[in-house]
């Protein structure tokens, strides 16, 4: 049954500051002694990543395996969402938000093993993924507070790594502010100011932090944490919430579900934009589709989605 399977593997280069690069060999090595045969994808850019992962589904891959971290999972789905090829996640990222939700194995090698046996077997779990503009995603997209964070520490030069996060949200919190944003859920528009909104096909993003806890990727909606103004010492203490899910009992959040989310900024806004799977996605205003069952996944369910690795 398993003869002739044949599997496209992406790899992060940066992914986990070099731990994609450095697992690859042993992904390899779990793949053929599965039964699936690895084509290693030569990419050196996301963009790059994204097309000849397209190609190989046109080719008739019977996966697109992304070694690395969200950004590589991000790039993998590009090329799946829609199409009948599923995409394995092979967690080697700094943030492995989707492996976490997925219930995928946090080893390397034991992820690519439990991708070998789901092909062999014929078995996936389908589930929904948010679509963009043109762009796919899985995890959680985000608006104001984290998306600001992010733009800066994309365009800071110095320092490098995480610490790059730190000095982008010092800088943000420095000029914390409620954004007036127009929201429509479903259809149905309100205005009004946040801090940040997180549109959640699954629960986790930014590295563990469980910011839409009741997210199901199998619902057919996102979950919509939205956080209204709070102080700057408010934001600060809640944060660490963030890794329970907690933050949605405090008073300034609100949660809604829906399946269609229309984000925009009033007249004379400050230019924000949107990022999911860590990855920017889309400036405002931005339409946003759940599109239920667009993603078929192997590798999943091998731990409950959150659940400490097995
Ligand atoms: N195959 C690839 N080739 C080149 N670049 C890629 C590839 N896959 C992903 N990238 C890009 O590399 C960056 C980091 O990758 P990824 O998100 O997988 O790892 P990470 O350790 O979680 O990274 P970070 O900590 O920077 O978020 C992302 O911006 C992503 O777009």
């Amino acid at each position: 049954m398993g003869a002739g399977l044949r599997a496209a593997v992406l790899v992060s280069p940066a992914a986990g500051r070099g731990r994609a690069p450095a697992v690859a060999a042993a992904v390899l090595a779990e793949l053929r002694a599965g039964g699936v045969t690895p084509e290693l994808l030569p990419a050196t850019t996301r963009a790059d990543a994204e097309r000849q992962a397209a190609a190989a589904v046109s080719g008739g891959v019977d996966a697109v395996v992304a070694v690395g971290g969200d950004g590589a999972a991000h790039a993998g789905l590009q090329a799946v969402a829609g199409t009948p090829t599923p995409l394995a996640v092979v967690p080697a990222g700094t943030g492995n938000d989707l492996a976490l939700a997925l219930g995928v194995p946090g080893d390397p090698a034991a992820a690519a093993r439990a991708v070998a046996e789901d092909l062999a077997a014929g078995t996936a779990t389908t589930i929904d993924a948010g679509r963009t503009g043109e762009r796919w995603w899985a995890t959680v997209l985000c608006c104001g507070f984290d998306s600001a964070v992010t733009d800066r520490a994309n365009r800071l030069r110095w320092p490098r790594g995480p610490r790059r996060y730190d000095v982008a949200i010092l800088a943000e919190l420095a000029r914390l502010r409620p954004r007036e944003l127009t929201l429509v859920l479903d259809g149905e528009a309100t205005t009004l100011p946040v801090t940040l909104v997180a549109v959640g096909n699954t629960a986790w993003y930014g590295g563990g932090m469980r910011v839409c806890p009741g997210a199901d990727p199998t619902d057919g909606r996102f979950d919509v944490t939205v956080v209204g103004p709070v102080s700057r010492r408010e934001l600060v203490r809640t944060r660490p919430r963030l890794a329970a899910g907690t933050h949605v009992e405090h008073p300034a959040v609100t949660v809604h579900r829906a399946a269609r989310v229309e984000l925009a900024e009033v007249p004379g806004g400050s230019g924000l934009t949107t990022y999911a799977d860590g990855e920017r996605v889309a400036p405002l205003p931005a339409v946003t589709d759940c599109v239920p069952g667009a993603l078929r996944v192997v590798g999943a369910g091998r731990r409950p989605a959150g659940g400490a690795a097995a």
